[in-house]
This record gives structure tokens, C-alpha cells and sequence, in this order.
């Protein structure tokens, strides 16, 4: 695609056997990585899989690793640590922390198997003040269920949190 929404990034090839990161089609949001090994994933297994790309995104952008949904539903395989973040100034090899959630299937990952995708946004850079109170918001401090649908909050069990009641 070409369009004035194209955003050029270079890379590096690490390992230059694999094919670049790329979108499958035309309008889709996150490029593919590749997985640079074979590596068979056990059941609950995780794996960090260098995918034998590095680049440098222009400042001001943010690289995020999301799975890819065949993946999870066909083999219960995510990204551990979804979406994961690849900072603008990162110029080492991108890696990919995969986990099989599945409870009793292991999992190959071939050479060359599209693993995960990467989606790059525009990022704002924060510059925080701090402040003695906060501008008052509808939502105020409710949050975790609070618009309803899922039960009360004070229902879930927080680990470390003292006894209820
Ligand atoms: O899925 C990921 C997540 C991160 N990274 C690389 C690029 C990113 O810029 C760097 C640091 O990631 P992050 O900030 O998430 O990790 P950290 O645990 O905070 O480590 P650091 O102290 O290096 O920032 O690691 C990856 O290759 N894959
Ligand atoms: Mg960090």
C-alpha cells in the first residue's frame, strides 16, 4: 500500500534467511513477525522467540507486539506480556515472549511461522505535574465493574488484601 498514511521505517535483518515483516493485506493494522527458530512449546510453556528483526521507529512512535488470533484460538498461543512494547530509541532484535495456554496440547513453532504482529502507533510523551486534587470526571474513581455486568468488585479476590468484612 501505498498511501500518505506510510510511515517509513528501516530495519535490519539480522537474520537475513527470514522474510521482512509485512502486512498480509492491504489495510491491515499490524505487520507479522516471524519466529527466527524451531521451538516446540509444552502445555503452560512460554518461550522468548527472536524473530531476527531489529529496527529503529521514528520518534514519537511505539511498536506493539500483539498475538495473532489464529494462534490463540486454533492452539491457545498468546504473547505473554500483550501488547508488547517495542520503544522507538530499541535497537536491538525483537522478541517475542510466547505462552501455550493450552492444558494438554504442546505446540511447534516452525522457522519462519508468522508469530506475532506488530502495530505501530503514534505515542504522546507525558509530562507529568503533580497536583493535589484531580478535575472532577463523570466516572470519578469507579472503575473494575463498576457500570455493571459483572458482579460487585468487592467480590474478587485481591491477593494480599486483608479478610472482607
Ligand atoms: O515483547 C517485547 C517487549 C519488549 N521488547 C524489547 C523492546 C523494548 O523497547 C525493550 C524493553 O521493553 P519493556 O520496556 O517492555 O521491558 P522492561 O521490562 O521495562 O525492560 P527495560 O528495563 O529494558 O525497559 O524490550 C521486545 O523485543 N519484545
Ligand atoms: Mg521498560
Amino acid at each position: 500500500m501505498n498511501t500518505e498514511r506510510d510511515l517509513p521505517v528501516q530495519i535490519v535483518m539480522l537474520d537475513a534467511g527470514l522474510e521482512p515483516p509485512a502486512y498480509a493485506t492491504d489495510g491491515d493494522a499490524g505487520a507479522d513477525l516471524r519466529s527466527a527458530v524451531e521451538v516446540v512449546l509444552e502445555p503452560g510453556e512460554r518461550f522468548l522467540v527472536p524473530t531476527g528483526v531489529a529496527l529503529a521507529l521514528p520518534p514519537g512512535h511505539v511498536g506493539l507486539v500483539h498475538p495473532r488470533s489464529g494462534l490463540a484460538v486454533r492452539h491457545g498461543v498468546t504473547v505473554v506480556n500483550a501488547p508488547g512494547t517495542i520503544d522507538a530509541g530499541y535497537r536491538g532484535e525483537i522478541k517475542v515472549c510466547l505462552l501455550n495456554t493450552d492444558r494438554s496440547e504442546s505446540v511447534r513453532i516452525a522457522r519462519g511461522d508468522r508469530i506475532a504482529q506488530l502495530v505501530v502507533q503514534r505515542v504522546e510523551h507525558a509530562v507529568f505535574t503533580v497536583v493535589d486534587q484531580l478535575p472532577a470526571s463523570p466516572r470519578g474513581s469507579g472503575g473494575f465493574g463498576s457500570t455493571g455486568g459483572f458482579g460487585s468488585v468487592e467480590a474478587v479476590p485481591v491477593a494480599g488484601a486483608p479478610p472482607a468484612g
